[in-house]
Parts: structure tokens; C-alpha cells; sequence
């Protein structure tokens, strides 16, 4: 059904009212100036243009335009595409990114930053992500900024599956094709990575590529490539079957040369090839570390809508306004629904749900589940064709543990679709499954959305355990997995998922638990096939999850099977927990399901918590574990009592987070191994970590060798994250006593204040602390050496460090320190 058939197409308007605060832009519509000898101006189409070159950019505007300005949603039958201004909605995109994508299931990610309160984001346009931002406009006599401002030449996208940062770049492209924002690029290039994986194994010089791509520029000479100002965007770099080496020192820097595409793009990427040419990049998080940092110079983030811009959506998409605000108000009633449509694909998949419930006379329960929702979307495509959806989830099911999204005839196949029948990518199944043409006639395909993926890889998992499909299960379970009930199965494919790195079974198993559900039975239940669960069945299958044992899991990966009982409808945890939250008293016992569900809801809530203390709730040890996540929601100080390596992996991902509300942390009295501290390095040497006071009271930290000077390092990093956030901000303070060994060496020259009162430091550590100090004395100007009783051989090295020229020491404080060579301090 097409949605916008009544507007008018010639109505389209930009749109973009409810979004945040944004950059200004200053573009005005303008026309180039083609002869590349000056910078653009007003008057840029002047005499000495070459009216022929003229034709060609013409013409490559007009070709991007059209291809641009229409854009498919779901269906590709002909027909069915709409203009993208008459239905884009402002993005919510920022600067800068969560680190912690990389290892987190998209959708958990989503749920993590879901928080509308996001204190240190800064809001960008799309349209301004080559531009300076306003504040490095005004420091003008900062250089290093200036540099910055300059340098902006490679853009990094971010954002998961279905955020819109397609949507974005042809958004980006039509404004420039129509004339309307950055008119000083001369030609805008656009590329998609599924269209370039298709000649990966060619030579191409850049010129050639081009060739293929844009045939217009045939007629172009090539020393027009190096004068003009040219912005290529390359599209979804996850879906990349090219392996780009960055380390490689193959590089090209003539447009003539000839060489492999992965050769061209890292030329390109790092400024070898053109190195005026601008380049945007966008990328699901996962595969955005193939770009290294050093390349980019601005990272974005495309975060989907927010809750004002979710609304936006629903409004501009139903000219009915009594239907948008009946679908806005059912949404606010389901957090999860809610928390979903942040992804603007799900804004689709809803409206196209609750569009069709609510215009036809379909009674029933509105959806309230995720679940829910995807199975009345699937519902309205059952009439398709059974077997067909069903060796669909069969390719979906078989990818989703390969991390594929993308899938080739072959793969097809494979899967037993025909894809010579035209049946199965014409009318409604094109609705899941796209098409996507691409040159060359060689078709590339894709579920609409990832999410889409799991669900039918879901649908397609129970019907083989209805249908007693052993060898699926055999396969996917483990050889020891025999005929079992329902609730045993969903037990083990539970326990497969909580073991995954990185979550990618996070949603099928919720999807899972929620097809279960009497309800979602009786929708799907010729898909699903025969089962008969009783009510006993699905209460032992909640029984079963609120007891879930989840040992040696992240906590993280615990919330999960929270949300699991949520898509079995089963909300008594929920409602317990608000009523402990509501409650004054604070003493009652949690369950450790009682616990993952608290994180989630602090973790969610739309404010940050001032201070997390684990220790205030009454609740065993594997409880507390459960409630680490919601350290990302809190502003610290954070303690880290008895807790484990889980604990570092849990605090890491929060200083990695963006924003990251962690500014003190206190590893007071643990004892941390040298996995767990490497884990912690890792978080504060992200470019997101805030921290300013880290205190390690009688924190015993095993560290040798690399570890302690991968600690060092990253140290070293947090000094430099806050001094770039903030040249005036304090250096950070760590208190530091009792080490067992001394780590921190080379890190000790960044601080200006080092206390290591009462530390009983050992003959080594005063060894190595006087030898770090030698080697780069001049940062510390105060050294607390109180309570300590220092002696041996160690005390040589310290005391040359006081003795050396370099030492700037204004204050040593040693109260209490009983020193056996004590005369040696006589020199200060
Ligand atoms: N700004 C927007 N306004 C309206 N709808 C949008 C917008 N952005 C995305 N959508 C909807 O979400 C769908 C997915 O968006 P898009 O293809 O841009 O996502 P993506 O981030 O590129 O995802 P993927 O990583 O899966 O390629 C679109 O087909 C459209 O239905």
C-alpha cells in the first residue's frame, strides 16, 4: 500500500522541524566554479568556464539527482517509489561515537544509548559533517583546533542496521544535486560498497572507476580530477567484501595508475590519491574499524530518531492526523516498542503494522511485543507462501550465525529459492526481502533489516523443533541435544546465546521466547507448526528464565534474558522491581533476575544517576554482578569493592561509552588480575573516557611487564582525553597505595600530583618509581611519600631522582615516613 498516494509529489518539501538543536549551515544555492584556478565564490561561473565541461557536471547532477530523489521502501515493485524529501525526517546525528558498538549486538546497543538524556553529545547536520563546528570556528587562536578545522577531510559514519545513514547520504546528495547546501564541491561522487564488491577482483585506475560508475565522466580530462574539489561517499562499508590493508604500502597517487579497488580506496582514505578530494564513509558499527583512526578525521554517529523526531516520522507519514496520534499514543505505551522505534526502519516496519490494524476493521489486541509486532508483520505476508517464507528464515537462519546480511544467487540457492521464479521477489515477499539492483545485472539481496533477519531465523527455528528437525537442532545445539520439550529447548538456545561475544543470537532468542506465547501461536501458526504448549509449559519456561543461572556471563548479556520474559508477556519482575524503586525501603532482597532488570531500568532511565552504589542493595554476589551495567548511567564515583574481571569488562565499556558520565572511579581494596586490567586499559584509553579521579586504595593489582606498562599507557590516554576536552581542566588525580608492585612508571611523569601515602613500597617499587621519575621528571611538582617506610637499595633510584638537575619537586610530603637514608633528602 503506498502510503503517500494522496500527497501530491510536487508538495515535497525539506523536512526537519522537531530535530535538536543543529549547526547552522551556511550554504546558499550557488553553481561551481568549473575552472578549478580559484577558490569558489559568487561569481563562480565565470567567463573562463569551459562550457563543455560545463555540460558533463550538468549532466552528473541531473543523473545523481534522479537517482536520489526517489527512494524504495520495502516493496521495489515499479511504482512504488517515493520522493525521499516528502518523507525524510530529521536525523538525530552527532559527533563522535560509542566505542562500545563494536562488540555489542546492535539492537542491545541501541537499548544502551537509548537514554534521551545525553549530556556531551553534540549534535550535527548532515549536511555540515565536512564543516568546522562553531566552537572551533570561534577559537580562533587556538592552532591546534585550526589544524582541526582544516583538516576535515575523511568522515566516519556510524549507526547500526536501519538508523537511516543511507537515507542520509542520498539526502547529503539530492541537497547538492538540488542545489542547496555545500555548493564548494565542485562533484559529489557516490558509491555503495555492495556495488564495488561486485568488481573487486578488476584493476581499476580511479579515472576507470569512474568510467563504470558515472559514464558521463568519459568525456572529462583527468587533470580535472586533481583541481577540482571532489567528495566521494562510499556507502555501508560492513556490507564490504573488499579487504581494505591500510598497513599495506601499496599506494597510488596518480589518477592514471592502475591497481586493485581495495588499492584505489586506501589510497583515497588516506590521501595518497587526491589528496583534496573529501570522503564520507558510513558503516554499522562492527565494521568501522576497518578504517583506522588515523585516517579520520571526524567521526559521526547517526543515532536514529529521538522522541520528538519519532513523532515527526509518524506525522508526516499519515496525513491522518487522528491515526498518527493513535499510533504515537500505542507506542508510548510499550517501553520496548518505544525504545525500538529509535531505528527508523522499525518506525516502518510499526506504521505499516498499526497502519493496516487500525484502517481495516481488525479487532484484536493492538501488538505490544517486539515479537508482536514482527508477527503481524509477517502476518501480512503469510498468504505468500509458506514454504517460501520458510526457506527464507531457513537463509536467515543459516546467515545469522555467519554475521551475513548480505547473500549473492549462490547463496540463495543454496538456501533452495529459486531466484529465476519470479514469484519469490515479486508482490508481497519483496516487502521482507529486497532486491537489490545493483550494475552489472548482478542482484544482491537483503532482508529489509536485520531485525527482520532474526525474526523470520526465529520463525524458521521453531518450526524445525515442532517438526522434530533433528539434524537443524543437532547442528545448531550440539550433538548431545535430543527430542525435548519446549521449555528444555528454549533453555539451550538461551545458554548458546548468553555465550555469545558479541550478542548476535540476542534477538533471536527473544523473538524466540515471544513465538512461544499463545497469542503469537495462533498468528503464526501455520508457520510455526504443531506444537501443543500447555499453560504449564510456558509457566515452567518463565520458572526457568527468572532462575537462569548466568555465571561467567557478562552481565550485559543477562539483561537479555530479562527482555526475554518481557516477550513472553510475563511483567511480574517488571512490576516488582517498580514497586521496589517506588518503595523507601531499600532492604529487601533481589533475586538475580530482579537485579538485570533494575540495571536495565536504571540504565534506561532518562536521568543520570548521580552515584551507583552496588553496596546499597541487599542482594548476593552474582546479583551485584547483575548490576553493573547501570554504571554507564551513573556519574561515578563508582566502586569497584570485591568485584571481578566481569566488573572491568562492565566499567571499560562504560568509559568507553559515549557520553561517558564516569569521571572518578575507585578500584579501592581488589585485587585485579592482569586480564582484568587490560580490560580497563582499554576503557581509559578511549577517546570518550572522562575520568578525572581514579583512586586505588589497597588495590592489589597483579600486573607485570606489558600489562603494567599497557596501564601506563592508557593513563597516559585519559591525561590526554581531558586535556583535549578541557586545556583548563585539572589534570587527573590518582591516588594511588598500596601496589604491589609498581605499575604506573612511565605513567607517573604525566601527572603533576602523585600521592603514594601509606604505600608499604616495596625495595623494587621505590626502584622503579625513582628510574621513571629520572626518565621524565618534569611534569611533578608534588610527591606524597607520607606514611611509608621506604629502605633498600630501591631508595638509591628515588633519591637521584630528587638529586637530578631535571626534578621540578615543590612539595614531597612524608609525614610519618621512616626512611632509612634519610640524609639523602637533606639536598632539597
Ligand atoms: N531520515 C529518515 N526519514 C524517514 N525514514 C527513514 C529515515 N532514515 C531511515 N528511514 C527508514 O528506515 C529505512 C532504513 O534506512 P537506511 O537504509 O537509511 O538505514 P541504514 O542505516 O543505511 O541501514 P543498513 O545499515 O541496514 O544499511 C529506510 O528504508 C526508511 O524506511
Amino acid at each position: 500500500m503506498d502510503v503517500y498516494a494522496e500527497e501530491e509529489e510536487n508538495r515535497a518539501e525539506p523536512s526537519g522541524s522537531s530535530c535538536p538543536p543543529m549547526k547552522s549551515s551556511s550554504s546558499q544555492p550557488r553553481p561551481p566554479d568549473l575552472s578549478g584556478a580559484e577558490p569558489p565564490g559568487p561569481s563562480c561561473l565565470s567567463m573562463k568556464t569551459d562550457v563543455g565541461l560545463q555540460e558533463v557536471l550538468e549532466e552528473h547532477r541531473l543523473s545523481l539527482r534522479s537517482r536520489c530523489e526517489r527512494v524504495t521502501e520495502g516493496s521495489d515493485e515499479p511504482g512504488s517509489r517515493t520522493l525521499l524529501n516528502r518523507i525524510y525526517t530529521e536525523l538525530y546525528i552527532t559527533e563522535g561515537q560509542s566505542e562500545e558498538v563494536n562488540t555489542q549486538h546492535e539492537v542491545r546497543q541501541l537499548e544502551t544509548t537509548s537514554r534521551t538524556k545525553r549530556l556531551h553529545d553534540a549534535p550535527i547536520r548532515c549536511q555540515d559533517i565536512f564543516k568546522a563546528s562553531p566552537d572551533e570556528d570561534e577559537d580562533t587562536d587556538n592552532d591546534q583546533h585550526e589544524d582541526k578545522v582544516k583538516a576535515i577531510r575523511v568522515v566516519l559514519t556510524n549507526g547500526v542496521a536501519g538508523a537511516g545513514k543511507t537515507f542520509s547520504v542520498l539526502k547529503f546528495t539530492l541537497d547538492w544535486a538540488e542545489g542547496l547546501e555545500n555548493q564548494d564541491v565542485h562533484v559529489m561522487l557516490l558509491f555503495s560498497f555492495r556495488e564495488l564488491n561486485l568488481i573487486r577482483d578488476e584493476q581499476h585506475s580511479l579515472l576507470t572507476l569512474l568510467h563504470v560508475f558515472y559514464p558521463t565522466f568519459q568525456k572529462l580530462p583527468a587533470e580535472k580530477l586533481a583541481v577540482w574539489k571532489l567528495l566521494f561517499i562510499f556507502d555501508g562499508l560492513d556490507e564490504s567484501r573488499l579487504s581494505l590493508d591500510f598497513s599495506s604500502s601499496q599506494l597510488l597517487s596518480e589518477v592514471t595508475q592502475r591497481s586493485s579497488v581495495q588499492v584505489l580506496l586506501t589510497s583515497l582514505i588516506k590521501g595518497n590519491l587526491l589528496p583534496s578530494a573529501l570522503v564520507w564513509i558510513t558503516s554499522r558499527p562492527a565494521a568501522a574499524n576497518q578504517i583506522p583512526p588515523s585516517c579520520v578525521h571526524r567521526v559521526t554517529e547517526v543515532r536514529g530518531f529521538t522522541d520528538l523526531q519519532k513523532e515527526d516520522y509518524f506525522r508526516r507519514r499519515f496525513s491522518d492526523e487522528e491515526l498518527s496520534s493513535r499510533i504515537i499514543s500505542h507506542i508510548k505505551t510499550s517501553r520496548s516498542l518505544h525504545i525500538m522505534c529509535g531505528i527508523p526502519v522499525f518506525c516502518w516496519i510499526t506504521a505499516t503494522v498499526l497502519e493496516n490494524m487500525l484502517t481495516t476493521e481488525q479487532r484484536g489486541e493492538l501488538p505490544k511485543t517486539m515479537t508482536d509486532m514482527y508477527s503481524h508483520f509477517l502476518l501480512e505476508l503469510m498468504e505468500a507462501d509458506r514454504e517460501l517464507l520458510l526457506k527464507l528464515g531457513k537463509l536467515a537462519f543459516e546467515h545469522l550465525e555467519k554475521g551475513d546480511i548480505m547473500f549473492y544467487q549462490e547463496d540463495l540457492e543454496q538456501a533452495g529459492l529459486d531466484v529465476s521464479e519470479a514469484s519469490v521477489f515479486s508482490g508481497v515477499c519483496t516487502e521482507i526481502f529486497r532486491r537489490e539492483c545493483v550494475i552489472f545485472q548482478k542482484p544482491v539481496y537483503c532482508f529489509v533489516h536485520l531485525s527482520v533477519q532474526e525474526f523470520l531465523a526465529a520463525v524458521y527455528m521453531f518450526h524445525c523443533f515442532s517438526s522434530r528437525n533433528t539434524e537443524v537442532m543437532e547442528n545448531f545445539l550440539g550433538g548431545d541435544y535430543r527430542d525435548s520439550s519446549l521449555e528444555n529447548f528454549l533453555k539451550r538456545v538461551m545458554k548458546k546465546s548468553l555465550s555469545s561475544e558479541n550478542g548476535h543470537l540476542d534477538l533471536f532468542v527473544r523473538f524466540l521466547h515471544g513465538l512461544s506465547v499463545e497469542s503469537n501461536q495462533r498468528l503464526l501458526g501455520g508457520l510455526l507448526g504443531q506444537t501443543q504448549i500447555s499453560p504449564g509449559t510456558i509457566q515452567r519456561t518463565i520458572n526457568n528464565l527468572k532462575e537462569m543461572n548466568s555465571d561467567r556471563v557478562s552481565p550485559d548479556r543477562s539483561i537479555n534474558i530479562f527482555h526475554c520474559l518481557m516477550e513472553m508477556k510475563d511483567l511480574s519482575v517488571y512490576q516488582q522491581v517498580q514497586n521496589f524503586l517506588k518503595s523507601e525501603n531499600r532492604s529487601e532482597e533481589l533475586s538475580e533476575i530482579q537485579c538485570s532488570a533494575l540495571a536495565y531500568m536504571l540504565l534506561m532511565s532518562e536521568e543520570v544517576l548521580e552515584e551507583l552504589d552496588l553496596q546499597k542493595y541487599s542482594t548476593s554476589p552474582r546479583g551485584r554482578l547483575r548490576l553493573i551495567p547501570a554504571v554507564r548511567n551513573s556519574a561515578g564515583p563508582v566502586p569497584g569493592s570485591g568485584l571481578s574481571e566481569t566488573y572491568c569488562e562492565v566499567v571499560s565499556s562504560a568509559l568507553k561509552s559515549n557520553p561517558s558520565h564516569l569521571t572518578e572511579l575507585d578500584l579501592s581494596q581488589n585485587q585485579l588480575s592482569d586480564s582484568g586490567v587490560k580490560v580497563l586499559s582499554s576503557g581509559l584509553e578511549s577517546p570518550n573516557c572522562r575520568l578525572e579521579v581514579l583512586r586505588s586504595v589497597l588495590c592489589k593489582m597483579i600486573i607485570m611487564g606489558t600489562i603494567c606498562a599497557q596501564l601506563s599507557l592508557a593513563l597516559n590516554q585519559v591525561e590526554r582525553n581531558i586535556l583535549s576536552v578541557n586545556p583548563r581542566k585539572a589534570p587527573i588525580v590518582v591516588h594511588v597505595s598500596v601496589l604491589t608492585c609498581v605499575l604506573l612508571t612511565s605513567a607517573l611523569c604525566f601527572y603533576s600530583l602523585f600521592r603514594l601515602k601509606f604505600c608499604r613500597l616495596s625495595e623494587i617499587s621505590c626502584s622503579s618509581l625513582g628510574s621513571a621519575l629520572k626518565s621524565n621528571p618534569s611534569h611533578l611538582t608534588q610527591l606524597d611519600l607520607g606514611r611509608n617506610h621506604l629502605s633498600g637499595s630501591g631508595m638509591n633510584d628515588l633519591c637521584g631522582f630528587l638529586e637530578s638537575p631535571d626534578c621540578r619537586l615543590e612539595v614531597l610530603r612524608s609525614v610519618l615516613c621512616s626512611c632509612w637514608r634519610f640524609s639523602v633528602f637533606n639536598p632539597l
